[in-house]
């Protein structure tokens, strides 16, 4: 049988969010400001992050997927959609859901950085540091977390529960 145990409701997610969404306006004050979201598990973090940002910003999506993984990462990152706009002289805060081992995130950092952007800070929702294997500097964190597999608000299982509004540890 499958388990859903709570982790973080609703508010706890969204008071952490408006904390960290002045935090990025502050330091990003009179910058060509880029918020980047990871496909798909970052999709409704930045919906709500960028709804709280201050200054003028523009978004875009990446799609990055570790393929052949169900809980567990392959080693692998594949760019399953680029990002559209012009990164030239851009400041991107590259949004993701979770950071686990760290291999996705520092794949597209590099990949950003090629495509010509000046500065890439990153913004993730959770810090799991279970299964950290590449030390990427996080540099706007809402949540750590130590481990477990995670569901909800965009991070799924199998395709599964993306849509819940708070976030839980599945066991099944
Ligand atoms: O730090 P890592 O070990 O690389 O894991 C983190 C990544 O894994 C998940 O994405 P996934 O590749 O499962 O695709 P999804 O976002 O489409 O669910 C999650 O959304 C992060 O992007
Ligand atoms: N759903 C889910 N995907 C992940 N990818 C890396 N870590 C996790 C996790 O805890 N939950
Ligand atoms: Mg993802």
């Amino acid at each position: 049988m499958t388990e859903l145990t709570p982790v973080l409701s609703e508010e706890q997610i969204h008071t952490r969010i408006k904390a960290v969404a002045q935090k990025i306006s502050e330091d990003h004050e009179g910058k060509n400001l880029i918020m980047i979201g990871v496909l798909k598990g970052a999709f409704i973090f930045l919906a709500d992050l960028v709804r709280q940002i201050s200054i003028p910003c523009t978004i875009d999506f990446i799609g990055a997927s570790s393929y052949g993984k169900e809980k567990m990462s392959s080693g692998h990152v594949l760019i399953t959609k680029d990002v559209d706009l012009n990164l030239d002289g851009a400041h991107v805060v590259l949004v993701e859901d979770i950071v686990d081992t760290g291999l996705t995130l520092s794949h597209l950092i590099k990949h950003l950085e090629n495509r010509g952007a000046v500065s890439v800070k990153i913004c993730t929702l959770l810090d799991k540091h279970e299964r950290r294997e590449n030390n990427v500097p996080l540099d706007y964190v809402c949540h750590t977390i130590q481990e477990g597999f995670i569901v909800g608000y965009g991070i799924d299982y199998a395709e599964k529960y993306r849509h819940l509004p708070a976030i839980y540890h599945i066991q099944s």
